[in-house]
């Protein structure tokens, strides 16, 4: 997978040369740049933003710079992610989504946005695709592509190890995962739940289920709604 990040502010990109990502990069599995949306201005100020049409506070970046920038970086085989308040719930789903494509080339947007006519017309030549990390305000996308391509590089094959490690993940079936233990057995007075030390594999999958579905009631029921919950699941909702 090829990734282009453009952004006014590249060195807030730098911790993607690190851990698993720089792993990634290094095992060829993951071709990343980060180019500055400045390089494309072309005034001495090397102005990227200006006053919104029908006025309001804060400023909106302009579409020169950005048309430019997509004119040298994006092919027909391109997916633009622009991170926004105003995208689509960026879910796991998602993830797996932007995971099987070839080319993303990321947008984070700063000030009020970027005007509205550079999605436009990037959705006449390639995928465009606005994505909302969640339901607040950041200043800038580039926090919200880090997330994002982190959540993606784990899914590329060979990123991590332990290929069953992606099995337990939360939000697999739909439910929060439950909650984990390790050594030792009993820490400042508080004992692992003995079931699972017990070996008995069988009742340690149940019994993880169980807090999977209570945490998921507890915390996420807009999750329990959409999961295919069992007659045995009904059964720990109802105890
Ligand atoms: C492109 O337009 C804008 C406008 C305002 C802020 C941002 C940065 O993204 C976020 O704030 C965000 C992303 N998911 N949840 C919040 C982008």
């Amino acid at each position: 997978m090829r990734v282009d990040v453009v952004s006014i502010f590249p060195e807030y990109l730098a911790p993607l040369e690190l851990s698993l990502i720089g792993k990634a990069r290094g095992l060829g599995i993951l071709e990343l740049q980060v180019h500055d949306l400045r390089t494309w201005t072309n005034d001495v100020h090397r102005t990227v933003d200006d006053t919104p049409y029908g006025g309001g506070p804060g400023m909106v970046m302009r579409p020169e710079p950005w048309g430019r920038a997509l004119d040298q970086v994006a092919t027909p085989e391109s997916t633009l992610i622009v991170p926004t308040p105003a995208g689509e719930p960026f879910t796991q789903r998602v993830a797996h989504e932007l995971a099987d494509l070839p080319h993303l080339i990321f947008a984070p947007g700063r000030y009020e946005g970027i005007d509205q006519r550079v999605l436009d017309h990037a959705a006449t030549r390639m995928n465009v695709r606005e994505v909302s990390l969640g339901d607040y305000v950041l200043f800038g996308g580039e926090v919200a592509v880090l997330v994002i391509v982190e959540a993606i590089t784990r899914l590329l094959p060979g990123v991590l190890g332990n290929a069953d490690s992606l099995v337990e993940e939360s939000h697999t079936g739909g439910l929060l995962e439950a909650p984990m233990y390790t050594k030792p057995a009993v820490w400042r007075e508080q004992p692992v739940p003995e079931i699972l030390r017990s070996g008995d594999h069988g009742r340690i999958a149940r019994w993880r289920r169980a807090q999977a579905v209570l945490r998921t009631a507890e915390r996420r029921p807009d999750l329990l709604a959409a999961a295919d919950l069992d007659k045995r699941d009904l059964d720990v909702l109802n105890e």
